[in-house]
């Protein structure tokens, strides 16, 4: 695939778009992270732009470098917390070229205009350190003000070289870099975080949608998280959102209805001082509990989310317990990849006796359990981001609000049909990722014109047909 996205970039996406469900798993999670892991040694043609520390000062002249001068969508990573492989140094390139195939082939942003980039800041992994087809520095990370300056400059040479409205989405960042980013250029920048704010979307619409199955509104349920890191926090923060303005009660309030556990256990009051700040609105008041299994049993959770990135962290006996205090547990695990997948769909449907609904971050076939066939969605930001930034980019809008994260979901939720609920879905079907990608980006630019946000004007009547009017489409030219 590879191959072909390099020497027939047309074909390579017909192919793409007409086998989604088939090619996703391939061009994406999970054979996108093998990719990464074994990125030097099937190098073989360059792909994306890398920026190293040896280009501080002249990071503007290398963006100029690159070929195609409109840019629409910038997915940067820094190689440091790749899916839940942790850090792949600048073999993190994978990520944004395959999130970037994601833009063109499920949200119809042109290829030209999309521009994966990777910024290589040295590596600590030690196995990459020593690989001699390691292909990038060879050195330990910059931290502190070298990397802040770094990431400043590249923010600055963007914003010069590609104006307002370029968006900047980024990818697989660890934990402290990832919000102190996110923080930092949400007010200057058109900027998204996929993996805090993408994944709560998606998770969120899920969430939604499976209230339809599992009864009851969003402020009747408890929530429990394993990982209290970007996606913990991230989806956390959305759903207690959405808690508030459907009951008018202050966020402050609905948070108390979702609990998290990190690697310490359960993120209670007592532990506030020695927690990230990112973790601290979920210390509520309770006494320590040291294991997810004790934390089920205590705060008797009905949907249990896993996004911690470490796999087989939802046993028999955690599967079990939720089981045991609900009829239908909704059940997520949304660590990537597959290998890292809190519990397998089979596993899920097996320990809960077919009981579970069941959605997970990699996908995993359909199960058959006394005689039935069990179908699993996926949860995966890949619904979103491509819907999502189509909609910034047709609106022109020039900053992130967390009111389209919330209209991105409400779209998605809303194309969950009969049929998919019947099987057990949470989620439509990839093979139909065209039409809600252009659904969650009429959402998204309606939510920007309303909020003043959209440059582009006047603002289109008909924002779906809009949407569908701008996507690209793998077609070649008629000659005759
Ligand atoms: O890439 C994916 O499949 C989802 C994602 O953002 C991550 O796991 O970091
Ligand atoms: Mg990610």
């Amino acid at each position: 695939m590879m191959e072909l996205q390099e020497t027939n970039e047309r074909l390579f996406y017909k192919l793409l778009i007409d086998n989604v469900e088939e090619l996703l798993p391939i061009v994406y999670t999970p054979v996108v992270g093998e990719a990464c892991q074994k990125y030097g040694s099937i190098f073989k043609r360059p792909q994306g732009l890398f920026i190293s520390l040896k280009e501080k000062g002249k990071i503007l002249e290398v963006l100029k470098n690159w070929p195609e001068k409109s840019i629409q969508v910038i997915v940067v990573t820094d190689g440091e917390r790749i899916l839940g492989l942790g850090d792949l140094g600048c073999q993190g390139m994978g990520i944004p070229v395959g999130k970037l195939a994601l833009y063109t082939a499920l949200g119809g942003v042109r290829p030209s205009a999309c521009l994966p980039i990777t910024i290589d800041v040295g590596t600590n992994n030690e196995k990459l350190l020593n690989d001699e087809f390691y292909i990038g520095l060879r050195q330990k990370r910059a931290t502190g003000q070298e990397y802040s300056e770094l990431l400043h400059e590249f923010m600055t040479a963007v914003k010069q070289n590609y104006g307002e409205k370029v968006l900047v989405q980024f990818e697989d960042f660890a934990n402290h870099n990832a919000f102190e980013l996110l923080a930092k250029y949400g007010t200057t920048h058109l900027v998204f975080n996929d993996d805090i704010q993408g994944t709560a979307s998606v998770v969120l619409a899920g969430v939604v949608a499976a209230l339809k199955l599992i009864g009851g509104t969003l402020a009747d349920h408890t929530f429990l998280f394993l990982g209290a890191g970007e996606a913990g926090t991230g989806i956390a923060e959305l759903i207690a959102l959405e808690m508030s303005k459907q009951t008018k009660t202050p966020i402050e309030e609905t948070r108390k209805k979702i609990w998290l556990v990190d690697s310490k256990g359960l993120i209670v009051g007592s532990r506030k001082a020695s927690l990230q700040h990112f973790k601290q609105p979920w210390a509520h008041e309770h006494e320590p509990v040291g294991s997810l299994l004790e934390a089920v049993k205590v705060i008797k959770p009905t949907v249990l989310i896993g996004s911690s990135g470490v796999g087989k962290t939802f046993t028999k006996e955690v599967i079990e317990a939720v089981t045991s205090i609900n009829e239908k547990p909704l059940v997520l695990a949304l660590s990537n990849p597959t290998s890292q997948s809190e519990c397998t769909a089979e596993e899920a449907y097996q320990w809960s006796e077919g009981r579970a609904i069941f959605a997970s971050g990699s996908p995993f076939d359909p199960v058959e359990y006394k005689g039935k066939v069990y179908y699993s969605g996926q949860a995966n930001n890949a619904y979103i981001f491509p819907g999502f930034g189509l909609g910034l980019v047709i609106s022109g809008a020039i900053r992130v609000h967390d009111d389209m994260l919330l209209a991105a979901s409400e779209a998605l939720a809303k194309l969950v049909s009969n049929e998919n609920y019947e099987k057990g879905l949470i989620y439509p079907p990839f093979s139909n990722i065209r039409e809600i990608s252009a659904n969650i980006a009429a959402s998204v630019a309606g939510k920007a014109y309303e909020l003043g946000l959209a440059t582009r004007l006047p603002r289109p009547q008909n924002l779906v047909k809009y949407a569908e009017s701008c996507m690209y489409s793998p077609v070649y030219r008629n000659y005759r």
